[in-house]
């Protein structure tokens, strides 16, 4: 059997409603360039990545900019505009776009164009960890603070055991066919490792980086300029 090669799809359809900016948060500006460029860029230059589709939304007009005058990105990205109402359907129609693209067994990596502080160290340690696995898995973060459940007036109603919780990550690596089969399947999720959950199979779990994090809310664009600019 011909050996799996690796591509990667980047959700990047999403507006951004919790930071509201004035553009979508994926399109900021963070240490010198696009939020989204970083993740480009990363990808691109990443050779175990065969190629990189972003996922952005039909009416998207900033992308273009974004790749304007970048080159090196030129034989290395595709756009795909079928960006959905949800992230979960921005990732299946990415992956029904490319079917004719990738191989059955292709592995898939599902990166949030939201998480710039990605690396190729983070990337070669989840591929080198799950390249041989049979289910796949995500980068996550072991939960370190303690964990407080609250009710409607934020009142602590309980403290909730921290053991063998993870704060799940992106990129979430599964083979092509799985991966599609799962999400179609699936009823609305959050993430693509738990469509793979939904199947009764146990994605394996790679620590990740606090790098890594979602920019999500204002204050995490200064977090993330400092990842991004090697102060933190
Ligand atoms: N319909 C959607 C919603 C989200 N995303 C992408 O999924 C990633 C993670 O989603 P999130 O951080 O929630 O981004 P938004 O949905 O844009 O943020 P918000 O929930 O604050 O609107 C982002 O890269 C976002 O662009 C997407 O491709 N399609
Ligand atoms: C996929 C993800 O980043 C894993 O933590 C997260 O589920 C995305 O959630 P969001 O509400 O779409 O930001």
């Amino acid at each position: 059997m011909m050996s799996s090669r690796y591509f990667a799809l980047i959700p990047a359809a999403g507006v951004g409603a919790r930071m509201s900016a004035g553009c979508p948060k994926q399109y900021l500006p963070l240490a010198g360039k696009p939020m989204l460029r970083h993740v480009l860029d990363t990808f691109a230059a990443t050779p175990e990545i065969a190629h990189t589709y972003v996922v952005v939304s039909p009416e998207d007009g900033y992308i273009a900019d974004v790749l304007s005058g970048a080159s090196h990105l030129f034989d290395r990205i595709s756009v795909i505009y079928h960006g959905g109402a949800t992230r979960h359907q921005s990732v299946l129609n990415g992956l029904r776009a490319i079917g004719g693209q990738v191989g059955e067994n292709d592995w898939v990596l599902v990166h949030d164009a939201a998480r710039p502080g990605l690396n190729g160290e983070l990337i070669g340690k989840l591929v080198c960890e799950l390249r041989d696995d049979p289910v796949g898995g995500l980068l996550a973060l072991p939960v370190v603070d303690t964990l407080k459940r609250g009710d409607g007036e934020r009142r602590a109603q309980a403290t909730v055991s921290r053991e063998h919780l993870w704060a799940a990550q992106t990129p979430q690596m599964f083979r092509y066919a799985l991966l599609r089969r799962a999400l179609e399947q699936a009823d609305a999720v959050t993430d693509e490792a738990s469509a793979i959950e939904a199947l009764g199979l146990q994605p394996k779990l790679v620590e990740g980086s606090p790098r890594n994090l979602k920019v999500t809310l204002p204050h995490d664009v200064a977090l993330a300029e400092l990842y991004l600019k090697g102060i933190a």
